[in-house]
């Protein structure tokens, strides 16, 4: 009798999460923490959405995190809210539940869309990707307008730009609010050069400029941060790296043959990135992380570059730095296809 009384009650604790089947919170008598952010993640039943969402449940800076997805959310909600982190969550199925997943959020998270499988291109996913992210964004400018916004769906050399489309159309575009995420390309690159070098990867930063795919990852192996004396890489340890770094999603994609790319690195990326948007937004000084944004760093409009964050987004795109004759060669080598990319994108919100 004892056991049942628990059940149902758990039950009744689990199923209130997901407001489409009606059941009431009355049985709760907390409603979430007052002073946490509200997170909402767009695609949280995918294989980057899942564990993205386990990770930002267990942040303590998050009061609220919903969930949304066109399948499967009401499982995935049920499961991360058993966590014992005090973020309360929340699951919403379906495009009529779009603007109830964004109301009144801080931080919109976007792993909606498909994955390449071997022998695509991140352009390749442009055709069904490019749709999705702006419904998406349509819906964000509806229901939090002044939320930052961290797109994840490929191909981020086009999607960010596409966001921006849709933002300016309804007349709330803010750039400094705007990130593609390009974490896992410096999360990367910090792996690579501490396994070649022999050292912990947590001593490494090294700056990854550009685009999120193929030649348009630059990372400037001239700087990587935080070590005494400067690491130094022979031509083949400098050729190798940045072709890995380069190189590192199609090395996941052809591992996992043809069930998805990265998922578990790239939510610990995306949490990574999450965190420092929700450090910032809570004030926290000094904050610099690489990402893709609007940009005057370059001649293209869009470009990934390290980024001061504050209360208000993007403060300040800090200089490329002293950069090396390859690293010159590699922003050059790098122009002609982004500005390909962003075009792409810009073309097709505004034609629609
Ligand atoms: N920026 C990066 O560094 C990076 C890294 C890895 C993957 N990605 C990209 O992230 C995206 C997702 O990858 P994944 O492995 O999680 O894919 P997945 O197929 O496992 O998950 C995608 C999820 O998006 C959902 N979805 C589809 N249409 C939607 C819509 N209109 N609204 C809400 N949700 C919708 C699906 O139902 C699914 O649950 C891909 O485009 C992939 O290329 C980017
Ligand atoms: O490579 C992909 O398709 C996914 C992602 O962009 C990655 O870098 O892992």
């Amino acid at each position: 009798m004892a056991e049942s009384r628990a059940r149902g009650r758990l039950w009744r604790m689990s199923s209130h999460l997901n407001p489409s089947d009606g059941v009431s919170m009355e049985v709760c008598r907390a409603k979430g923490g007052a002073t946490g952010l509200r997170v909402a993640i767009l695609g949280a039943a995918g294989g980057i959405g899942q564990p993205l969402s386990l990770l930002l449940k267990m942040n303590p800076l998050v009061s609220t995190l919903n969930l949304y997805d066109v399948v499967n959310t009401p499982g995935v909600t049920a499961d991360v809210s058993h966590i014992d982190a005090s973020a309360v969550v929340r699951g919403f199925l379906g495009k009529d539940q779009l603007d109830s997943a964004l109301e009144g959020v801080d931080l919109v998270i976007i792993p909606a869309g498909i994955p390449r499988k071997p022998g695509m291109s991140r352009d390749d996913l442009f055709k069904i990707n490019a749709g999705i992210v702006r419904t998406l964004c349509e819906g964000i400018a509806r229901a939090c307008p002044r939320a930052i916004v961290n797109v994840i769906s490929n191909p981020v050399n086009s999607t960010v730009p596409i966001a921006a489309e849709v933002f300016k159309k309804a007349g709330t575009y803010d750039p400094r609010r705007l990130f593609g995420v390009t974490t896992l390309d410096v999360v990367r690159a910090n792996t690579f050069v501490a396994e070649v070098v022999g050292l912990d990867p947590k001593l490494i930063s090294v700056p990854v400029v550009g685009g999120h795919a193929g030649v348009t990852i630059l990372p400037l192996l001239s700087q990587p941060l935080q070590v005494t004396p400067a690491i130094r890489f022979s031509d083949e340890e400098r050729h190798y790296l940045t072709n890995r770094i380069q190189n590192g999603g199609t090395e996941v994609v052809e591992a996992k043959a043809g069930t998805g790319s990265a998922t578990l690195s790239m939510a610990y990326a995306a949490a990574k990135f999450a965190d420092a948007c929700l450090r910032a937004l809570k004030g926290e000084d000094g904050i610099v992380e690489c990402s893709f944004v609007a940009s005057q760093v370059t001649d293209l409009p869009y470009f990934s570059s390290r980024v001061k964050l504050g209360r208000n987004g993007a403060e300040e795109i800090l200089p490329l730095g002293p950069l090396t004759e390859f690293e010159r060669k590699g922003l050059e080598a790098m122009k002609k296809e982004l500005q390909g990319s962003i075009d792409k994108g810009i073309q097709f919100a505004t034609s629609a």
